[in-house]
């Protein structure tokens, strides 16, 4: 691929009329031997002298310049002159495919339109281009060297920088985006191209569309054009074939670029009381000066040329610089006069710099397709075939650069351009188009698809950046998600520590838990945690957005209605579902204290008997918890709706079907529970001497824990003391402190204190069951007169009286309740401080850090401390929640595994707390079954009975 310099051409023109002539600007030949003595020849004919002018102080204000141009074209230089010899020459290419731009360059007023344009009378190098053009087409095909011609035009201006179409009416017209595609390719979107049919037919249509072009008077041109002017024609010739060659279309092309003159307003008149004439004025001289750093860019070999800061210059890019293509003429326009000299100068400096700047040389040809290929499809193709393909698919390829589309589909407004069609793209290089016949060729690309593949990218991008931006609205939804979630944890991880504090259960360090049978049923501390682990799995039970939801695992009841739990309460659960809710839990409390009273009496009655287990009021002997005939389960709720048939378990124990059934249903850990229950109240039995109840009791909680030894052995041993009619006290319980949980979430919370109260109030409820037959050892008198002493001493150390009682000998440990005398509800007011309290007469009591006092008697045991889990706190409310909906609604097979359990460790342990003083906080609490567990005074059940043991107990 060859290149060529750019030509430079220069005219300057006559003076005008009141224009004063001087010798400020004068062209010269250059001499022969400067241009033929040298070793290559100088292409240059003629230099542009610019003489030197002085001031009135003598300083030299321009310096004489002298600038070589390829022709220099004087005053007297006529149109017809200028046109044959600078652009003549040039045009036949076009009919072989070639492309020639030609560029008017030059100040205001020195004749770019005269020359491009012209006159009438003196046309210019433009329709004298078209007329040639048109004279060789018909020539050519009068002589039988070409087949068809075609000619097609469009006509642009860039106005301030914006492409406006020509061949539209003024009137309609409006701005047409400029795109640039990823080769660099510069195109007009939606610009006309119209046919051209004749000479005469481009005349009427260029000399409509010249005066759609705007322009403006100035000082210096009455008709200044004030915009860019780009005309573009595209010629296609088919050629004739020939013995040696097939059919060839040539696209060749002219591009006419009359610029806008580089305005010096001082000269032009153009001031602020004309701001549009300054706007454009300011506009022609940035795209003015961009062209030219788009040339010094080009001469200097820069890495980046600036053709996208200006449209002019993008438009241009095809023919200037490096990927530009065909043959550019820069035509530079001057003025005589030492009124233009500065605007001459910058011309020439121009001009001087564009010279050295090269152009490719292309030739867009597209030979007309082999039939072969039809013959001979590939993988068969001969030789000559194949060659012919690849030489297609070549000049295919080279055409396919072509930004120029075929005939387009929209009909211009143009008014005489019979046919015309919009443009969808308009460029300037060499081999930039795909004319017509490309179509049928195959190759370049037509209007059509060049508007598709502008669309396909429009909507690509348009797409990307909908998902974008998708995606970051779903990315802040997403965050806003997890905020609300992280807040709504926060919430109800508050709600939770409000319910706990409101029921009495403390989350972090709560109340004080005596050990009592654990060890009997088995719960190691590791134990411990995989069951409050399997809880928290198994534990469907839900506390959302104040909405509780109560479901106790397999053995579950879920609630009818969730109920509302108003965490701003403390000391008791406050029903928060409506004056019905609140009836509703007076009802159950109310039916609870019934069956309370119900099991006391017959407790009271298996006491007095040889039964130890009576049956209910109701229930026959059949509904037996044991083989003695114990009914303890059945003692509660509706006996009728069961079905009690006896079942002998391996452990010796009997149950109902549907007792098992429910036990079967249970999880471990809940059976372990339940387990646990019925071992604390037996083991009140005992201590009572009621071993015969005691020991069905223990029966009945080896249908939970069927496997625990420990237990058997106990059952054994109690066995072996009632079958004897021995005394039996299980040997005082092992005493550990068991490692308090760290916190799980401490919160500030402005209930905090009255939560801490409404724990203590628990821990107060921790009532011993011994005390409640054992007047003397009550631990309600003996916390009454403890607290009465420890009133009186201060808050931090007090003294206590207490008198030993004979309990104390049987009794290692007793609970002080410290709320009030009952146990439960009235605060002291400073138990929130820990405290030490000094047991006088014996012993000592301790305080936990919420106030429950210890009377350690001996100084070798004490006290085992653990604080329920969170998971323990919420079973526990669940599970009592559960057991009240029961005994009001709930299956009775349920009940009698679970609610039994819980009400009959209850049932021990509620008449210390004195029934007429008992608080939804006790009742919910209490019906967990957790006081009744861990409430217990132990003994130490470890293992069988050793033969001190048995000794003893005989
Ligand atoms: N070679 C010439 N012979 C006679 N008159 C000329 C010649 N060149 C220019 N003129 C006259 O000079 C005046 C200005 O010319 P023209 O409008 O072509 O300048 P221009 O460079 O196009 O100005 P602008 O940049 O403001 O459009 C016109 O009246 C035109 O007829």
């Amino acid at each position: 691929m060859s290149t060529q310099p750019v030509q430079i051409i220069a005219r300057i023109r006559p003076a005008l009329q009141d224009e004063q002539t001087d010798d400020a600007i004068s062209i010269v030949p250059i001499p022969s031997e400067h241009a033929l003595t040298a070793a290559r020849p100088i292409p240059f004919t003629s230099w542009v002298s610019l003489s030197s002018t002085t001031s009135k102080s003598g300083a030299a204000q321009i310096q004489q310049s002298q600038t070589a141009f390829h022709t220099a074209f004087d005053a007297s230089a006529s149109q017809q002159e200028l046109f044959d010899r600078a652009v003549s020459p040039h045009l036949p290419p076009l009919l072989k495919g070639h492309t020639l731009t030609i560029l008017a360059y030059g100040p205001t007023s020195s004749g770019k339109t005269h020359t491009m344009e012209g006159s009438s009378a003196e046309p210019g190098i433009i329709p004298r281009a078209l007329r040639v053009l048109f004279e060789m087409s018909k020539e050519g095909k009068q002589n039988g060297d070409i087949t068809s011609f075609e000619f097609h035009m469009s006509y642009l201006e860039l106005y301030r920088d914006d492409a406006f179409d020509l061949l539209v009416s003024q009137k309609t017209h409006e701005k047409l985006p400029i795109r640039t595609n990823a080769r660099g390719e510069t195109f007009v979107i939606g610009l006309t191209r119209a046919p051209v049919e004749s000479f005469e037919h481009w005349t009427k249509i260029f000399r409509t569309a010249s005066q759609n072009r705007t322009t403006g008077a100035t000082l210096l041109n009455r008709a200044s054009s004030r915009s860019h002017a780009i005309l573009s024609i595209e010629v296609e010739v088919v050629t004739a074939p020939t013995a040696d060659t097939r059919e060839i279309t040539y696209v060749g092309k002219i591009n006419l670029v009359d610029l806008a003159g580089s305005e010096n307003n001082k000269h032009t008149g153009n001031s602020l009381a004309n701001p549009a004439r300054l706007a454009e004025s300011a506009a022609i001289n940035k795209s003015l000066s961009t062209l030219g750093q788009v040339v010094h860019a080009l001469n200097t070999g820069a890495s980046r040329i600036p053709y996208r800061d200006s449209n002019l210059t993008r438009l241009l890019s095809a023919s200037l610089g490096g990927k530009a293509h065909g043959k550019t003429i820069l035509l530079c326009n001057l003025a005589p006069g030492v009124k233009f000299r500065s605007d001459v100068l910058n011309t020439l400096n121009f001009a001087s710099r564009t010279k050295n700047i090269e152009t490719r040389t292309v030739v867009n040809e597209r030979e007309k397709p082999a039939p072969i290929e039809k013959e001979y499809p590939h993988p068969h193709r001969p030789p000559q075939a194949a060659h012919l393909a690849r030489r297609a698919s070549l000049q295919s390829r080279r055409t396919s650069t072509s930004l120029i589309p075929g005939p387009g589909q929209r009909v211009s407004s143009y008014g005489s351009a019979v046919g015309s069609s919009r443009l969808s793209g308009f460029g300037f290089g060499m081999g930039s188009m795909s004319m017509k016949g490309m179509g049928t060729g195959g190759g370049g690309i037509d209007d059509t698809e060049l508007d598709e593949r502008i669309n396909r990218a429009v909507e690509a991008k348009v797409e990307a950046e909908v998902q974008r931006r998708l995606q970051e609205r779903d990315e802040a939804l997403e965050k806003e998600r997890q905020l609300k979630q992280m807040q709504e944890e926060q919430a109800q991880e508050e709600r939770e520590s409000s319910v706990s504090a409101a029921t009495g259960m403390q989350i972090d360090n709560g109340g004080v838990f005596v050990e009592d049978d654990e060890d009997l049923i088995g719960a190691d501390e590791e134990e411990q945690q995989e069951e409050e682990q399997q809880e928290e799995e198994q534990q469907p039970m839900d506390i959302d957005q104040g909405d509780l939801k109560v479901d106790v695992g397999t053995g579950a009841v879920p609630m009818s209605s969730p109920m509302k739990v108003d965490s701003m309460q403390s000391s008791e659960i406050v029903v928060d579902g409506g004056q019905d809710a609140k009836a509703r839990m007076e009802e159950l409390e109310r039916k609870y204290k019934e069956h309370i009273a119900q099991l006391e009496a017959q407790l009271a009655s298996a006491a007095s008997s040889s039964d130890p287990c009576p049956p209910p009021p109701g229930v026959d002997g059949s509904t037996s918890l044991s083989s003695s005939s114990s009914s303890l389960s059945s003692s509660i709720g509706d006996s009728n709706s069961l079905v009690h048939t006896p079942l002998t378990l391996d452990t010796g124990l009997v149950g109902t079907v549907s007792e098992v059934s429910s036990i079967e249903a249970m999880s471990v850990a809940e059976r372990k529970k339940a387990g646990r229950a019925y071992v604390s109240l037996a083991r009140g039995y005992t201590e009572k001497n009621d071993l015969a109840t005691a020991l069905a009791l223990y029966r009945h909680a080896a249908m939970f824990v069927p496997d625990n030894a420990k237990l058997k052995e106990r059952i054994i041993d109690v066995e072996w003391a009632v079958k004897n009619g021995k005394s039996y006290l299980p040997t005082p319980k092992r005493q550990h402190h068991r490692e308090e949980k760290p916190k799980r979430k401490s919160k500030s919370h402005p209930h905090h204190a009255s939560r801490s109260r409404s724990s203590r109030s628990l821990s107060a409820s921790h009532v011993p069951l011994e005390s409640k037959e054992n007047g003397e050892n009550d631990p309600s008198a003996s916390a009454a007169q403890i607290q009465q002493q420890s009133l009186k001493g201060s808050k931090r150390k007090r003294s206590v009286s207490r008198e030993p009682t004979p309990a104390d000998d049987e009794t290692d440990y007793v609970f002080i309740p410290t709320s009030s005398t009952a146990g439960f509800g009235t605060d002291l007011g400073n138990i929130d401080e820990e405290a030490e309290v000094e047991v006088e007469g014996g012993g000592e009591v301790e305080a936990d850090e919420f106030g429950t006092k210890i009377l350690r008697r001996s100084p070798k045991k004490r006290m085992s401390l653990r604080s329920p889990s969170v998971t323990d706190k919420r079973k526990m409310l669940g599970m009592s929640l559960a057991a009240t909906e029961l005994f009001n609604h709930g299956p009775l097979e349920t009940f009698a595994s679970h609610g039994a359990s819980l009400v009959a460790a209850v049932g021990g342990m509620s008449t210390p707390g004195g029934s007429a003083s008992v608080r939804k906080t006790r009742r919910v609490s209490d019906l967990a079954g957790y006081s009744g567990r861990n409430m217990e005074v132990n003994g130490d059940l470890e293992g069988a009975p050793s033969k001190q043991k048995r000794a003893r107990l005989v």
